[in-house]
């Protein structure tokens, strides 16, 4: 069986046909917008990939309300309104928060009346002190270093739509939860939600995080150029540390150690704990995507797999 018979796969000049005759296109403020967001981000992707999706997301979202609405009516209830949730998975440095974020201005974009949301679910990690004392300290980021029933929870409350839910923040600077701070999401209507694990299904779950998922992308990209992309952002960690020192910082013990030993250091957390994270626990969960967006070189999105059924 192929693992992607159940995708068509379209080259990005194929993808980028499908933008919808009536569907807004980008104007150079809205460019402006998404720069702002990541001057590194090609507009190049906005407007050949990100734009199709946009499209397609607008089709997802307007059938998913109508049926929230339609299944009130069907249960005799009043419509109320059910965020729509947009999952986003793929490895570690893949560029997921990026994605999230440029998402989040392009769909404020094409809906200034709506409230969208963006988060990632690095917050419900356990704190290292946990972390300590369940002896899986080397083992951030995998399944059972979340604190998965607190996710569903918290999706739970937000597909409800009772009030604002508040959810719990990683630092990467830290390299830790931050204590006593938290971060609200607000009556959403649509909640855009990155993570390692959002397609992932633990053994021990009756209910998956997926399933609170109207939509769902999996970024993918050559694990070598996902550890460069680990190694670049490590430095720039690294070089703000060096110019704003602060002993609470993870990045902090480096500063006085030789460089080479330091970038050993990075390339071996890459292998030991990233990378096999992605091996083991984020690839096989690729398949779960309705779209999957595959990167080369610079981040350049080369080819879409779009899940027929
Ligand atoms: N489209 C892009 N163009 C250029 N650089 C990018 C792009 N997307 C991401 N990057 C860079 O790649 C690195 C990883 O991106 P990002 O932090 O978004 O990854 P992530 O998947 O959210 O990582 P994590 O799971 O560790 O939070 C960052 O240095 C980011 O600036
Ligand atoms: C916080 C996570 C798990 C996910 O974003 C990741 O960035 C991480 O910190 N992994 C642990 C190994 C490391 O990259 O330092």
């Amino acid at each position: 069986m192929q693992d992607f018979m159940n995708y068509n796969e379209y080259s990005r000049q194929q993808w980028s046909q499908f933008r919808g005759a009536d569907f807004h296109d980008i104007g150079t403020t809205d460019l402006d917008h998404v720069r702002s967001v990541d001057d590194q981000i090609s507009l190049k992707d906005v407007q050949e990939i990100y734009l199709p999706l946009r499209h397609l997301l607008h089709l997802y979202f307007k059938n998913y309300q109508a049926l929230s609405k339609q299944k009130a009516q069907f249960l005799g209830k009043q419509p109320q309104k059910v965020p729509f949730i947009i999952g986003i998975s793929g490895s570690v440095a893949v560029g997921k928060s990026t994605t999230a974020r440029l998402l989040k201005v392009m769909l404020e974009r094409a809906y200034p009346q709506y409230c969208i949301e963006q988060m990632t679910t690095d917050g419900f990690l356990y704190s290292t002190k946990e972390l300590e004392q369940r002896h899986i300290l080397n083992d951030k980021g995998f399944p059972w270093s979340y604190d998965n029933e607190k996710i569903l929870t918290f999706l739970e409350q937000v597909k409800a739509n009772q009030g604002p839910v508040s959810y719990p923040i990683y630092s990467h600077e830290s390299y830790d939860i931050v204590p006593n701070q938290v971060q609200w999401v607000d009556h959403p209507d649509i909640l855009i939600l990155e993570g390692i694990n959002v397609l992932q299904s633990p053994q021990n779950q009756k209910l998956y995080v997926s399933d609170y998922f109207d939509f769902s992308i999996y970024i993918d990209a050559d694990p070598k150029l996902i550890e460069e992309w680990f190694i670049h952002r490590f430095q720039g960690f690294l070089a703000a540390e060096k110019d704003q020192p602060n002993p609470q910082n993870y990045y902090y013990q480096f500063l006085n150690q030789p460089y080479e030993e330091v970038m050993q250091l990075a390339h071996q957390v890459w292998h030991d704990v990233d990378y096999r994270n992605l091996v083991e626990y984020i690839a096989p969960t690729m398949n779960r995507a309705d779209v999957i967006l595959h990167k080369t070189h610079q981040h350049m999105i080369d080819k879409v797999l779009f899940k027929k059924y």
